[in-house]
């Protein structure tokens, strides 16, 4: 078994409800994302993916297209809480929101991107690992082994 993992950038804004600091006001972040897949290597001379995983290019589709096209430069509110009215206003007037049914911590981003790419990546690849960096100092770490 053999794991690869992928790294992403996204820059991201999001407010955290009724948090008691600084970050209960809406700001960015530079996010950082490391995608780690488990599987067996390809062992087929016919097989244009011999001795691969699985192609990078095909995480980096599946992770663009589920979390970086639809996060990035996009501002996260927790779509549960008062926040609502405060997305719908900024929608309206033009802005990215993204309504999440949770607080838009690091924590919970992981879940969430844990959930939408499982559901993405072939039968005979899993998910491994993730870790998710909101600052050059402050990260969350999402481990298979610790969800299934
Ligand atoms: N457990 C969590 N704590 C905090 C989160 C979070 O998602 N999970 N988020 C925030 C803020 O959104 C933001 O990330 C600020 O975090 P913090 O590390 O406190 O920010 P700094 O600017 O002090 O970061 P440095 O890298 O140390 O400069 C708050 N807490
Ligand atoms: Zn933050």
């Amino acid at each position: 078994m053999i794991r690869i993992t992928k790294i992403f950038t996204f820059e991201t804004a999001h407010v955290l409800y009724n948090y008691d600091g600084k970050c209960k006001n809406m700001h960015g972040h530079s996010y950082k994302l490391f995608v780690t897949v488990k599987g067996k290597p390809i062992n087929n001379l016919d097989d244009p993916k011999n001795g691969m995983v699985v192609d990078f290019g095909d995480i980096k589709k599946i992770v663009n297209s589920e979390i970086i096209d639809v996060w990035d430069h996009a501002v996260l509110v927790n779509g549960d809480s008062p926040h609502q009215e405060l997305g719908q206003d900024l929608e309206g007037k033009g802005h990215k929101v993204i309504f999440c049914n949770y607080q838009p911590t690091c924590e919970n981003m992981l879940y969430d991107i844990a959930e939408k790419i499982q559901n993405k990546l072939p039968k005979e690849v899993q998910l491994a690992y993730l870790k998710l960096h909101e600052t050059e100092n402050s990260y969350g770490e999402w481990f298979a082994e610790d969800n299934n």
